[in-house]
């Protein structure tokens, strides 16, 4: 007899806010060779990761790790588990959740599922949108590792669900309430990338920024471009929800220095928008599905000390959709469906590249 399973993937967080700690984890992260893209035995990656990234931001990131840190631990991977347990609640599947870097591990997830016989498995990132250094890298390392651990599992994957229309919905109802108060501007703050990675994206080499206005002119190169499917997230949003055309904005957060990365960049953002007259402002970020490190802190406290300090009033941060029922009815949904049907979920390797 088959057994069926869910596997629910996010980014991962350190083991805890000690300095050591975040620099362990920043290794593992940013050794990935799909999140800093240099040659991996490369001096110049050595260089850059340990000479430059790690001892110039491990005691910043420890230090915003413990403004947002909770008794039990890192807000990403605490909320990830309420995820896990409430959609565990409403399926017969087992569940089990998995982080990319740190705990919990995707050895010991697929480990605990093979224990259970699983052998039929469909892997649930938490990005509605495709990146290189995100839903790729960490599909990439469920396969390599379940060719190690459990060769004969079949693995499927959903679709980035940056359009579906349920996933839409679900953003827009939770963010109604916040719709509603009275507000100047609603800022669409979407986790950034290099700009390099979205040519590189592009096999064909002659779509992205190499059309005018590419990431709204319909191509196949969209299936793997960021920028096209967070414009996408953001129209489908602004029509589902009735937005005044001058009301809103798209910016990019969470940069690092070193190359350009997709622009406009969000904290340039929140110092010109009250200087054009946006003295109260909404954010939603919907790059990340749940709230993070980077919404948390870069946006809620960083973000509303500098909009506030260039002369804006009221700043609001949309909370992501975390382990509210409307998120947990899509999971829901979208499992049954794979369940009966399939549907909505393909083979894990369909868009992931050979680098
Ligand atoms: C939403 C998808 C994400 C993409 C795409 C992404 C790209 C990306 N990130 C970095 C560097 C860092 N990101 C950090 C934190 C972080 N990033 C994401 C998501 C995406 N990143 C999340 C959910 C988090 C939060 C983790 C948490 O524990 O809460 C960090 C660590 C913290 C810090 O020092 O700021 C780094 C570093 C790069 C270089 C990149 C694309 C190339
Ligand atoms: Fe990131
Ligand atoms: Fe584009």
């Amino acid at each position: 007899m088959s057994q069926s399973a869910v596997l629910l993937l996010n980014l991962g967080s350190p083991e805890s806010t000690s300095v050591p700690d975040v620099k362990r984890y920043l290794r593992e992260f940013l050794g990935d060779e799909r999140v800093i893209d240099k040659p991996a035995a490369g001096f110049l990656r050595r260089l850059l990761v340990n000479g430059i990234i790690i001892p110039f931001r491990a005691k910043k990131s420890a230090h915003a790790y413990e403004s947002v840190w909770t008794p039990e631990g890192s807000p990403l991977v605490v909320t990830s588990r309420h995820t896990q347990t409430k959609l565990q609640a409403r399926t017969p599947l087992p569940v089990e959740l998995a982080m990319n870097y740190g705990n919990p591990s995707i050895p010991d997830a697929l480990h605990r599922l093979v224990r259970q016989g699983v052998d039929r498995l469909l892997l649930f990132p938490q990005y509605p949108h495709y990146a290189m250094s995100s839903w790729e890298t960490v599909v990439v390392k469920v396969q390599r590792e379940a060719a190690k651990i459990a060769p004969d599992l079949k693995i499927e994957c959903v679709q980035p669900y940056f359009a579906d229309a349920d996933y839409i919905s679900a953003l827009v109802t939770s963010a109604r309430p916040y719709l509603a108060q009275p507000h100047d501007h609603l800022l669409f703050s979407y986790h950034g990338i290099p700009v390099r990675h979205l040519t590189k994206g592009d096999s064909s080499h002659a779509h992205c920024q190499v059309v005018p206005d590419c990431c709204t002119t319909c191509s196949p190169a969209h299936a793997t471009c960021y920028k096209a499917q967070v414009t996408r997230t953001t129209h489908e949003f602004v029509r589902a929800a009735g937005l005044d055309p001058a009301k809103w904005s798209i910016s990019f957060q969470s940069r690092i220095a070193g190359e350009p990365w997709i622009a406009p960049y969000t904290d340039h953002l929140f110092e010109e928008l009250p200087k054009a007259g946006k003295k109260r402002l909404l954010v939603i970020t919907p790059a990340f599905v749940t709230d993070c490190l980077e919404t948390l802190e870069e946006i809620r406290v960083e973000g509303a000390e500098q909009y506030k300090e260039a002369g804006g009033q009221e700043f609001t941060h949309i909370p992501c959709l975390n382990d509210q029922p409307v998120w947990i009815d899509f999971l829901e949904q979208r499992v049954r469906a794979w369940q009966q049907t399939g549907a909505l979920a393909f083979s894990a390797g369909d868009l992931v590249k050979t680098r």
